[in-house]
């Protein structure tokens, strides 16, 4: 059976003071699936999350829930969908008011208003938080009251338009982990959008990268990773290594060259001018690990600067002009990498990605 999407948006556009800010052909999401929506600033990003809530006027056509937004009763529509924004939108009195507030215009007895937010506020860990003014909480439990405010209602539709921006690591992973495992045990739909594509892999099961309004990439998140469709989308993933490129192509293989002396070969006919390759696809030389063999390509270069950083060094080591950056296991304080060490790295053609 072909499941009804939960949206879809044909030729959609938006135009903002003269400009076009969005235009999208085709976009359309199945229930359940978990979205990211990435894209750098002004990409449209939170005008695609306002059309979808109905907050901004458009041309084209859209549907939610397989009805035509143009014509469908847009009160109707909100009830099943439910934004958090960046910025905590709680309004003056307790949290336990202002995650009832979804409630309130569906005339719901008082008790099964007292569980439901009672309910919401468990979720995300906050019902100690209940009888507080809401003005006066963390930014961490203010992001967690908004939450528990949007799902109070069991939207099928859930937007979030950077909600974890201003929060620390371990609150974000632990919102990000109880969202995921709430939205897949009630198949609720949910487009985030972020500028950490840490989040995007944790979270989401697809990724669209947003760019002057229009779809640029829309992928299983680790395709992105690996194969982002353009600059744009390898810098946004944060790709740290794009070299520029010559490439010889022949009619079974193209030789790319990088430098004079630091090539390779990929099978099949390639045209491009730039070369992606991943930092945690780039090896310090270990000769028990063999790298020096064909097809791995071995360069030697001298170390430029360590950054440190948890759980693993992003190592910056030039050869030749180029500057790579790789991505090493934190070692002990005394065997640490320096600047001006001579090191030798290696890496696999087939974790290159051509632009
Ligand atoms: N209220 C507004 N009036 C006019 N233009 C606007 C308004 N809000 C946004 N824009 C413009 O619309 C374009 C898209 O903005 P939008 O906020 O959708 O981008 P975004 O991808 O969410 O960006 P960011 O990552 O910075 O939040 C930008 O060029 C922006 O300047």
């Amino acid at each position: 059976m072909v499941m009804q999407p939960v949206l879809r948006m044909t030729g959609v556009k938006v135009r903002r003071q003269g400009r076009t800010v969005l235009d999208i052909d085709h976009f359309a999401v199945a229930p359940g699936e978990l979205v990211a929506i990435i894209g750098p600033n002004g990409a449209g990003k939170s005008s695609l999350l306002q059309v979808l809530n109905l907050l901004l006027p458009y041309c084209g056509k859209l549907e939610l829930f397989g009805q035509n937004a143009a014509t469908a009763q847009p009160l109707t529509v909100r009830r099943r969908c439910a934004m958090v924004f960046q910025e905590t939108l709680l309004l003056d009195g307790t949290v336990f008011e202002n995650v009832a507030l979804g409630l309130k215009f569906r005339r719901l007895p008082r008790e099964v208003v007292n569980d439901k937010v009672a309910a919401a506020l468990d979720v995300f860990h906050c019902r100690h938080l209940a009888d507080r003014q809401a003005a006066r909480l963390s930014g961490g439990e203010a992001q967690r009251v908004c939450l528990a405010r949007a799902l109070v209602t069991d939207p099928e539709l859930l937007l979030l338009d950077e909600p974890f921006a201003a929060l620390d690591p371990s609150t974000r992973t632990a919102l990000l982990t109880e969202l995921r495992q709430l939205a897949q045990a009630r198949s609720m739909t949910v487009l985030l959008v972020s500028h950490n594509f840490a989040d995007v892999l944790y979270f989401a099961d697809r990724a669209v990268a947003m760019a002057h309004g229009r779809i640029i990439q829309d992928d299983y998140p680790e395709a992105l990773l690996r194969h982002p469709a353009n600059e744009i989308v390898a810098r946004l993933v944060g790709m740290d290594n794009i070299f520029a490129c010559t490439v010889e192509p022949g009619s079974e293989q193209t030789v790319v060259r990088l430098t004079e002396s630091i090539w390779f070969t990929l099978p099949g006919r390639h045209e491009a001018v730039r070369c992606c390759l991943p930092a945690d696809a780039i090896y310090l030389w270990d000769e028990r690990l063999s790298f020096a063999r064909p097809p791995w390509v071995v360069v030697d270069g001298i170390v430029r600067q360590v950054v440190p950083g948890i759980g693993a060094e992003r190592i910056m080591v030039q050869a030749e002009g180029i500057v790579f950056t790789l991505l090493a296991p934190r070692r002990q304080d005394t065997n640490r990498l320096q600047a001006g060490v001579p090191v030798r790295l290696a890496f696999h053609p087939a974790d290159v990605h051509l632009l």
